[in-house]
């Protein structure tokens, strides 16, 4: 059996749903699903995509071996041999459009576009919500961190406390994408090219007769590393000073110590107090990690209470999204075959927020050419080019259409990009720095106002009319 096999990372009822359309001879009809997600997570102004990657690989490997056709066989007697043999031979070849990896984007509107047969656009919905929400939520945390801490070092240290291996290497990755400088995790490191970096264990010192002698030894095994964990037995009564001697040992031999590490007790007073002793001691280059259950909001405060830390170690708040553990996205169906043409459909509710928008769509950034900002992102029916000819465009509000404003001279940048044409891959994926300068440039499209972490100003995300009005037709049909 292979661990490596994703092609059964999906719910029951999609194998029920192709084989009971296999059945009744609809699997080969055409369909097009789209996956958003409705809220924002952390009260945040925006999210970040992440998980492409993973989706590119998923779609490339997507194959039913012999175990899994076995398995199948042994799970549901009512499947037909010959709905086997069909799945053997399945290779996903449709469309598949998304969102780049780095981007900033928003609720409700479309982040990746499945067109294909129904047969294979419902096998990948549970893998790809499941790539896209876990990542782009470790993402959007992590850029809520980079931005309260624009100017420091940023290690990503939360693999002992991750949803297991998978979400602890693509939630470093996710970090790193959005400005993270490193990550504790090796195999992160080696897989992705992300710097690794980290200190030493508590164990490291409580392993020898005293703090001293543990320091001395660490700092001769590694000299290039040296950043000592201080908080042991008394972080300003016996680590610091140590470490301090430790470091004039160095000099002597013509060689820096790198830092110190506070992983307990009052950061702000520590590091303040940590930092007076260093620069006393001619060591002003000596740099402070903390670490200790951090988040956005908790390294905000220390910096308002002037704590002098150059370098912050976050693990379990971030990698688990501790304060919002999952992320909304969902993977609906917008279109489908009917009489060699595609119909759009809708889903609808009780609640004016939760009916889906019919119809095949694609999405534009509209970017003043004045300010070079954002003004809104325009969602329209796939195919509807006024958007892209910059002609005065109205932006109005979905739930309340008499909110309405006029935008002029803007770029409509398209978000999203063809990834898969006929179940050939198009798309080259983008090299992990390069999604980083991305990610930063996409920042720089948006006024601050929407980046702050509490209270964001609410970017719009408007419908074009011909979308708005095929909706509310829609709605209407469905009523009578
Ligand atoms: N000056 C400060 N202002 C606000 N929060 C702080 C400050 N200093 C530390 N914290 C945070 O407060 C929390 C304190 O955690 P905790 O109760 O575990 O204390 P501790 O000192 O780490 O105790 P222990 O020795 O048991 O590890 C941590 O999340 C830490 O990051
Ligand atoms: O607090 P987090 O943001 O999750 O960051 C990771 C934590 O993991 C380590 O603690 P742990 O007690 O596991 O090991 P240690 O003995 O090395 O401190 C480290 O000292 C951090 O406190
Ligand atoms: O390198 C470190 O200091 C480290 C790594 C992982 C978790 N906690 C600390």
């Amino acid at each position: 059996m292979s661990y490596h096999n994703l092609t059964l990372h999906t719910d029951k009822y999609q194998i029920n749903m192709m084989y009971a359309h296999w059945v009744n001879g609809s699997h080969k009809s055409k369909a097009v699903f789209e996956a958003f997600f409705r809220k924002l997570p952390f009260g945040n102004g925006y999210a970040v995509f992440a998980g492409l990657e993973r989706i590119v690989n998923y779609i490339n490997n997507l194959h039913f071996d012999d175990d899994i056709i076995a398995y199948l066989a042994e799970q549901e007697e009512n499947y037909d041999p010959e709905f086997l043999k069909l799945l053997r031979d399945f290779r996903f070849n449709g469309n598949l459009s998304a969102v780049e990896e780095g981007a900033i984007v928003f609720a409700n509107e479309p982040l990746i576009r499945v067109e294909g047969e129904i047969f294979e656009a419902q096998l990948v919905e549970t893998a790809l919500l499941n790539f896209m929400n876990f990542q782009t939520l470790i993402a959007t945390k992590a850029s809520r961190i980079r931005q309260v801490a624009p100017d420091d070092i940023l290690m990503e240290f939360g693999t002992r406390r991750a949803q297991e291996a998978d979400a602890a290497i693509w939630g470093a990755r996710a970090a790193y994408i959005v400005g993270f400088d490193a990550t504790s995790n090796m195999r992160a490191g080696m897989l992705f090219g992300i710097p690794s970096k980290g200190t030493h264990a508590h164990a490291w010192v409580q392993s020898h007769d005293t703090e001293e002698q543990a320091f001395i030894r660490y700092a001769e095994a590694l000299p290039n590393q040296v950043t000592l964990l201080v908080d042991t037995y008394d972080t300003l009564r016996s680590g610091v000073p140590l470490a301090i001697k430790v470091a004039k040992a160095m000099e002597q031999q013509g060689k820096q110590m790198n830092g110190i590490r506070l992983d307990s007790g009052d950061l702000a007073y520590l590091s303040k107090t940590a930092r007076a002793m260093f620069d006393e001691a001619g060591l002003s280059y000596v740099k402070i990690v903390a670490s200790n259950d951090l988040d956005e909001h908790i390294i905000f405060n220390l910096k308002a209470q002037g704590a002098r830390i150059d370098s912050w170690g976050v693990g379990t708040q971030l990698i688990t999204a501790a304060d919002q553990p999952s992320l909304g996205g969902v993977y609906k169906l917008v279109a489908r075959e009917k009489d060699g043409a595609y119909v759009p459909v809708i889903k609808i509710s009780g609640n004016p927020e939760k009916v889906s928008t019919p119809g095949i769509k694609d999405a534009y950034r509209i970017v003043s050419r004045a300010t070079g900002k954002a003004e809104a992102d325009y969602v329209t029916l796939a195919g509807e080019t006024e958007a892209v000819q910059g002609q005065k465009l109205k932006l109005f509000d979905k739930l309340h259409p008499y909110l309405f404003k006029f935008v002029e001279d803007y770029d409509a940048i398209p978000l999203l990009r063809p990834i898969f044409v006929e179940g050939k891959q198009v798309y080259e994926l983008p090299a992990l720095e390069q999604i980083r300068r991305f990610h930063r440039e996409q920042l720089d499209l948006f006024w601050p106002e929407y980046l702050r972490k509490l209270n964001p100003a609410i970017y719009p995300i408007d419908l074009s009319v011909k979308a708005w009005q095929q909706k509310m037709d829609l709605i209407q049909e469905h009523s009578k």
